[in-house]
């Protein structure tokens, strides 16, 4: 990594003698990642605050998939640094990945195992006793609606109950931090109100959840601060209050935000519904 990517961004603005205050849940300071000629993230600056439900959104291509992936340490940056509770995701792997959880987008899973094994598999690579295991999984299973399917292989699981039981598999060792892209799709509203409740619950426990979603109303109900993306740079960043500003709507506020707001397809898809 260059060099502009190695200094510390630890915070010695405070004096010698003052209380430090306690790290974000997140600090990524200039990451960039490029794909050939397509640069995905350019220079992102980025503080998530700790113990708060946060929104990542952004239009298609933004650039939110592959923030995630490099805040998470599974995929590697071309530049920046990347810190997790004040510990450097790069530089200390095996830490803070034992303080994050993970729900991927396109989650592979283990698929010849059962939803109760693969918790259990899960558990024992986290290094939890084998009791522990066995009875957080119980209790997710069962609040996550999946002890009736827990011994059913999970190749058999239905998209959402996929995304049920990796979100179990991302909570069982109880994480300062989980990172959840794209949680609710393909989900049912009986189970998303089910993983709301359950991440609700996390929350309030003083963890953090950070989440991407195209879905605006999703995110105004659930998250008290939000990230936009577009075009791989945060184009806004604050309370859910800040980031709407005196638009209507989230939504509003967001179609503004990355310059969508006043696209019309109206003449050139004059062809459409017309005479055949
Ligand atoms: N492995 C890759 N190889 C080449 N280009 C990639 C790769 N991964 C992402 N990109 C490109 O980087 C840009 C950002 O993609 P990314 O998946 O991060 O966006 P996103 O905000 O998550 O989008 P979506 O909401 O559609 O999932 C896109 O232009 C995408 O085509």
């Amino acid at each position: 990594m260059p060099d502009q990517a190695q200094h510390d961004v630890t915070d010695r603005t405070a004096g010698p003698g003052a209380p430090r205050a306690a790290p974000p849940a997140v600090r990524v300071e200039g990451l960039w990642k490029r794909f050939g000629e397509q640069t995905a993230v350019a220079g992102i600056d980025l503080e998530l605050p700790a113990g708060k439900f946060i929104g990542l959104v952004g239009p298609n291509g933004a650039g939110k998939t592959t923030t995630l992936s490099m805040v998470t340490g599974l995929l590697r940056p071309d530049q920046g640094r990347i810190e997790i509770g004040g510990r450097d995701v790069w530089r200390d792997p095996v830490e803070v990945k034992s303080r994050i959880g993970v729900l991927p987008e396109g989650l592979r899973l283990f698929e010849r195992l059962s939803g109760r094994e693969l918790l259990a598999y899960t558990g024992r690579l986290r290094g939890l006793p084998g009791h522990e295991v066995d009875s957080r999984a119980t209790q997710l299973l069962d609040v996550l609606d999946l002890a009736g399917s827990q011994h059913k292989l999970v190749i058999d699981y239905s998209t959402g109950m996929r995304k049920k039981i990796g979100l179990a598999a991302a909570l069982l060792h109880n994480p300062e931090v989980l990172f959840l892209d794209e949680p609710f799709e393909g989900v049912d509203p009986v189970s998303a109100q089910t993983i709301r409740q359950v991440l609700e619950r996390y929350t309030g426990s003083g963890a953090t959840v950070v989440f991407s979603s195209h879905v605006m109303e999703l995110v105004e109900s659930l998250c008290d601060w939000v990230a936009v993306m577009a075009a791989g740079t945060i184009r806004a960043r604050g309370t859910l209050a800040e980031v709407r500003g005196d638009a209507p709507s989230l939504q509003n506020a967001f179609l503004e935000l990355v310059g969508a707001g006043d696209r019309d397809t109206g003449e050139t898809l004059d062809w459409l519904g017309g005479a055949r």
